[in-house]
């Protein structure tokens, strides 16, 4: 599967699979050190996974642990923004994962190149934030985030129904004055969808073509490997063999916490499916 059409202007490679990196800058992700020490900590995590292979950071100050409850706007601006300002000066742009308007705005001023939204631009003041600033946004899937284990949905055909659905929202974006060219699609592995319907998803990934944008897929360490003998959280193998064929099923850009093994998997994938072109 080749990768969509190259003449999309994103800030990241655009004939071989791109790998993000997560970097969680929520409190229980590093150790008690205090504010200073967690900042240079998330930089020094973060220019590892460069170092690893990385074409893109996504900083993220608000897990969405189900049953979570929201962290308050301005803590997610402590803990994000002083990150984004240290990582702007990187040799990789920085993705921003929020749901936030305000943090939107915020970390686009302090350096921040993509918007990451797991609630794919359903508040309109996002939508006016992707139109006014024209960055690159990641328009991911959702039934409601964070996920609400209690709330199970069904889905008839998860494929046809998320990829309507992610249609509905690019023309709901479109109207309020963003560009097509600047959205990323992302079927939201784990959001409001079953480990069986996150395997269809992975399998029927090509399908996703069909709505003409690069495409992010996110299921590292996601409790869909529950089904292949690892758990949420710990399933490193699982997502490397799920790397690889998220990339060989059309996957343009893969989002993991282990980068160095996630590298490998794509550049499996990326030469199998071009033994002639690859480069490494
Ligand atoms: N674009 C995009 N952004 C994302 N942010 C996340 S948070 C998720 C995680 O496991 O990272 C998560 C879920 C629940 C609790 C903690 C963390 N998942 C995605 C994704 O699949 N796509």
């Amino acid at each position: 599967i080749q990768h969509s059409e190259p003449d999309r202007n994103l800030p990241w490679p655009q004939d071989r699979t791109v790998v993000m990196g997560i970097l969680n800058v929520t409190p229980d992700s590093f150790h008690d050190g205090g504010r200073y020490e967690r900042i240079k900590d998330a930089v020094a995590r973060a220019e590892a996974m460069i170092d690893a292979g990385a074409d893109v950071i996504d900083v993220g100050g608000e897990s969405t642990r189900p049953g979570a409850d929201p962290v308050e706007i301005e803590e997610e601006l402590d803990r994000v923004v002083p990150v984004v300002e240290e990582l702007a000066d990187l040799e990789v742009p920085i993705s921003v994962d929020t749901r936030r308007p305000e943090v939107a705005r915020a970390v686009i001023d302090a350096g921040a190149d993509v918007l990451n939204d797991v609630e794919g631009l359903q508040d309109p003041e996002m939508r006016r934030v992707a139109a006014e600033t024209g960055v690159p946004v990641v328009l991911m899937h959702s039934i409601e985030a964070p996920v609400d284990p209690e709330n199970e949905i069904h889905y008839d055909d998860v494929v046809e129904e998320t990829i309507r659905e992610l249609g509905d929202r690019l023309l709901a974006a479109e109207k309020a004055g963003v560009d097509r060219e600047q959205v990323i699609i992302d079927p939201g592995i784990g959001f409001g969808k079953t480990a069986r319907e996150g395997f269809e998803l992975l399998d029927r990934l090509a399908e996703f073509e069909a709505l003409g944008c690069p495409l992010l897929f996110g299921h590292s360490h996601k409790s869909m490997f529950g089904l292949t003998g690892e758990q949420a959280g710990a399933a490193p193998n699982s997502t490397i063999a799920a790397t690889a064929i998220a990339a060989r099923n059309g996957a343009d850009i893969i989002r993991v916490h282990d980068v160095a093994e996630n590298v490998a998997a794509v550049n499996v994938a990326d030469a199998a499916a071009d033994p002639e072109g690859f480069e490494p």
